[in-house]
């Protein structure tokens, strides 16, 4: 658009929608705060930070009904040392971010659609969806973009990450994996040659920030590919059936629209020396895969791949093309096991023959020991939503807020046993995603600490709650925030030692 184009009108205020309300009120908060009130006590083998990032939008947005997931991108690290914690919030200094400042209002339109902007960006990513440390740096992820590097220190940002030109991709994943043996780092981008193509491009880029491979795959429909999975041979695309259609966003319409005519689409690739028709694509009928908890192969080279998997949309607020959307309530996300092998002639995956429900709670955001990423593994950590627990919904209810699924409670399960136990923080409280911390010395898998930040409903504020793996069901601290942190999406323990001086 010319300069001389009239803006669209900016709100001063924040819409009376659930994203918007309670506890999901965009807080707009940056902070140094350099000693937080500690309940409990904060083993002395701790050292590290936790970094994690939430979408909080800058300014009200100028369209209607804006998802959750279009907000600028917060970071917050909290760093454990010495029996202590500390706290740091930076913004990503995305393009977005940096020229709605300079304008103090809003400039961008709709979720990833560029059409309904009111300037032209080169980048229009929020940079909100995970943050990981790589090469001494941290990249903060969007899947619609290349990443945003920041200092881990300071979280100031650096800038646009193209990895020296080397990036092949316009988009990068927020779920890279990272191979505990070599460091490497396993990517892939989709929708990889613009918006709605169904190029994805994969690449591993070396420790040292090399691009070792790259193979450009053309998938079977334009839809989302969230999170993926990686074992020693292969690496799993899972297709969410969202589709995009270029025309439907011409027309300022959404980004994705719900399909229930296509398949779930589980992409097989060769690891390491595949070529672009090497891909293949195996077929589950309908449904919504959720986030990975690990992949490996089996004794019989089969793949064993462990993720969320629901019946229904979980992005309710992007229905059908009848508008049809499931309410939030009635959503269920089971830990889900599926079994492909990556030779077969057979790409259909029946629920007789390769899938298995692991764990039938409802439950999301997946941990394992990383230690065991990418390898036959025991132990899943994630966040449950089992309303017998005692929540008290009706005391929470006005000031929830909401546009995204609700978890109040915390989950260890082992594979092995079968056995699940869980933490429930109390009855006005909700989980975030949590994070696995190691305990030093000890290479046990699941041996160590699980750390998530909790949202407080009779506080109004935010709390991180540690527990130790050996006595999963009690806190061993609770670390008080002065501010309310909203709903996030991801993020990762980074243990000091790890840190590159
Ligand atoms: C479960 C979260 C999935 C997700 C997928 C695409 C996004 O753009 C996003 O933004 C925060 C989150
Ligand atoms: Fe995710």
């Amino acid at each position: 658009m010319g300069s001389n184009t009239a803006l669209p009108p900016a709100p001063s205020h924040f819409p009376a929608r659930p994203q918007f309300q309670g506890f999901q009120k965009p807080g707009g908060v940056e902070a140094d705060v350099s000693n937080l009130e500690v309940y409990g006590h904060i083993p002395a083998d701790i050292d590290g930070t936790f970094y994690r990032v939430m979408p909080d939008p800058q300014f009200p947005p100028f369209i209607e009904n804006d998802p959750w997931f279009n907000g600028d991108g917060s970071i917050s690290a909290f760093r454990l040392t010495q029996g202590r914690a500390s706290y740091r919030q930076r913004y990503v200094r995305t393009e977005k971010f940096v020229r709605e400042r300079e304008a103090r209002r809003a400039l961008l339109g709709k979720y990833r659609n560029k059409f309904t902007d009111a300037v032209e960006f080169k980048i229009r990513t929020t940079a909100n969806t995970n943050v990981v440390h790589f090469n001494g740096k941290l990249l903060a992820l969007k899947e619609d973009a290349p990443p945003y590097a920041m200092d881990p220190e300071t979280l100031e940002t650096i800038g646009l990450e193209t990895f020296k030109g080397q990036l092949p991709s316009l988009t990068f994943t927020a779920h890279p994996k990272f191979d505990p043996d070599t460091g490497e780092m396993i990517c892939f981008g989709y929708e990889a040659r613009g918006d709605g193509t169904p190029d994805v491009c994969y690449y591993r880029v070396a420790p040292d920030g090399t691009f070792l491979e790259t193979v450009w795959l053309v998938s079977p429909v334009a839809a989302m590919i969230h999170d993926f999975a990686v074992t020693e041979n292969w690496v799993v695309f899972p297709l969410i059936p969202q589709v995009c259609d270029l025309e439907r966003m011409r027309r300022g319409g959404e980004h994705w629209e719900w399909s229930p005519e296509t398949p779930f689409y589980i992409g097989i690739l060769p690891r390491v020396g595949g070529r672009p028709e090497d891909v293949r694509w195996f077929r589950h009928p309908n449904c919504f895969p959720g986030h990975s908890s690990n992949a490996y192969e089996d004794e019989a080279g089969r793949i064993v791949f462990d993720l969320g998997l629901s019946e229904k949309n979980v992005f309710f607020w992007w229905p059908d093309k009848d508008g049809n959307a499931p309410s939030p309530e009635t959503l269920h996300s089971q830990l889900t096991r599926i079994t492909i092998d990556p030779r077969s002639e057979d790409l259909e995956l029946t629920a007789a023959k390769n899938v298995k429900v692991l764990e039938g709670s409802n439950s999301e955001f997946y941990r394992v020991d990383d230690r065991f990423a990418m390898r036959k593994y025991r132990h899943s950590f994630f966040d449950m939503m089992d309303p017998s627990l005692g929540t008290n919904f009706p005391a929470i209810a006005p000031v929830l807020g909401g546009g995204y699924p609700l978890y109040n409670s915390l989950a260890h399960f082992d594979i092995e046993t079968g056995e699940t136990e869980v933490y429930f923080p109390g009855p006005t409280h909700m989980v975030q995603e949590p994070v696995f911390i190691p305990r030093k010395g000890s290479g046990e898998e699941g041996d160590g600490y699980l750390l998530a930040l909790v949202n407080n409903y009779a506080s109004m504020g935010s709390e991180l709650h540690l527990l130790d793996t050996k006595d999963f069901t009690k806190v061993v601290a609770k670390i008080l925030l002065p501010v309310r942190l909203r709903a996030g999406l991801h993020g990762n323990w980074v243990d000091a030692a790890d840190v590159r001086k």
